[in-house]
């Protein structure tokens, strides 16, 4: 079968991703998940001309030149308006956030005031009509539209939901991606191993990928090399209700590589298998019912490069959120020999130099080699055929922090 180019792949994968339904959570709840659907304002804030400053309220055309004396008649705290009218030579105590009174224009800010005793003021400086007063509607009105769909809430945008009077708001689900291990030599960390044995690693990395774009990880363990253990597993993820599946390794053709059998027992439609990339060339991918079913390769490196060029993309596509990867001109800090059909993703510390990036690639590319990904701060995508190409020479690099 010929190998899919990885273009290809991620439009296949992505064929029909729509964003989940929505649901209601608490606003407190809300952080960092994207709505479902426009925020509309319940009421309009101010909802009344609105004192800024602590002061008095008063007819601007009394207060238009200074010295000016005014008989204070009320108070008016911020939650408890003044239910008189002020007139002519009048004024009211005011604090910030309390109602204009009836007949007031403006507010004399306290620092302009002198206290003549005997409930009478002086205003000092002259005030102009509506100064230090917030119109009603300043911030909006009811039924404006205040947050869009699909806008991501942050701490800014979850105030003014609550400040429109939403206790709570409409949210794209969660996807929740099931992680599947597989591999009679791995155990989980902290374990004590028998001599051909390993740490099984891949599935805490790809959950934090896919949690880095607000996905929801279920890590459900290792199965032993057993078809039967491995169906377990798959419908284990079934009844969870996982939006994407997600197994680790036993994607290449070895005798023990039986996930492509089990997961088309399990009544999965193959979309792919094998793509034109380096590493990850045994990449999987299928739908069984809505899930969708990601084979990652098991080496290690190749697991978190696919989870970076394939998981987070899907995932964040299911939870309505934007995605791109970071891509950026550089130039090679060393040369590089000719690539052969596969796109490759080479591992490389990228610096700044002369304002310029400077990719320079570490010497060995295993893909079983997780020391020198978490050391890498990018990726250098090298085309398929990509000539032998020398030091100083243009690049593209994607940037992985
Ligand atoms: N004859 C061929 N052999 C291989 C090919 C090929 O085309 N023809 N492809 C190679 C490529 S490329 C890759 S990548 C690997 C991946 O194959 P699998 O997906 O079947 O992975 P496994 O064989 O199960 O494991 C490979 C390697 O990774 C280790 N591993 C697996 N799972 C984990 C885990 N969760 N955490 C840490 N390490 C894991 C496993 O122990 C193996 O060392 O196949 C090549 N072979
Ligand atoms: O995916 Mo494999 O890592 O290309 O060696």
């Amino acid at each position: 079968m010929a190998l899919v180019p990885v273009a290809e792949a991620l439009e296949r994968l992505l064929e029909g991703a729509a964003p989940l339904a929505g649901e209601s959570v608490p606003l407190l709840e809300a952080v960092d998940r994207v709505l479902a659907e426009p925020v509309v304002a319940l009421r309009t804030q101010p909802p009344f001309n609105a004192s800024a400053m602590d002061g008095y309220a008063a007819h601007a055309t009394d207060v238009a030149s200074a010295p000016s004396r005014l008989s204070v008649i009320g108070m008016a705290p911020a939650g408890r308006g003044f239910d008189g009218t002020v007139g002519k030579a009048q004024a009211v105590r005011i604090f910030t956030g309390a109602p204009l009174p009836d007949g007031a224009d403006t507010i004399v800010i306290q620092e302009n005031v002198r206290d003549l005793g005997g409930g009478d003021i002086e205003v000092t400086e002259p005030t102009t009509e509506w100064r230090n007063i917030r119109r009603i509607g300043l911030d909006f009105s009811k039924g404006d539209v205040l947050l869009e769909k699909g806008r991501v809430l942050d701490p800014a945008a979850l105030s003014l939901a609550a400040s429109a009077n939403h206790p709570r708001v409409n949210v794209v689900k969660r996807p929740l991606v099931a992680i599947i291990a597989t591999g009679d030599e791995l155990l989980p960390p902290g374990s004590e191993l028998g001599p051909d044995q390993i740490i099984s690693s891949n599935a805490y990395g790809v959950a934090a990928a896919a949690q880095s774009v607000g996905a929801r990880a279920l890590d459900l363990g290792i199965a032993a090399d057993r078809k039967e253990a491995i169906a377990a597993l798959v419908q284990k993820a079934v009844a969870a209700g996982a939006d994407v599946i997600v197994t680790l390794g036993g994607a290449s053709v070895g005798d023990h590589d039986l996930i492509h059998d089990v997961l088309i027992g399990e009544g999965m439609t193959l979309g792919f298998w094998k793509i034109a990339m380096r590493p990850g060339k045994p990449l999987m991918f299928g739908r069984l019912g809505d899930i969708r079913c990601i084979g990652l390769p098991g080496n290690p490196v190749a697991s978190l490069v696919c989870s970076q060029l394939f998981l987070k993309p899907l995932l964040a596509r299911l939870g309505g959120r934007n995605h791109h990867q970071d891509i950026r001109p550089a130039r090679l800090g060393a040369a590089m020999p000719a690539n052969d059909l596969r796109q490759d993703y080479v591992r490389a510390v990228v610096s700044e130099d002369d304002g310029a990036l400077v990719a320079t690639p570490f010497g060995i590319q295993d893909s079983s080699m997780l020391r020198m990904l978490a050391d890498a701060n990018g990726l250098i995508v090298r085309a398929p055929f990509a000539p032998a190409a020398a030091a100083g020479e243009a690049c593209s690099m994607l940037m992985l922090r």
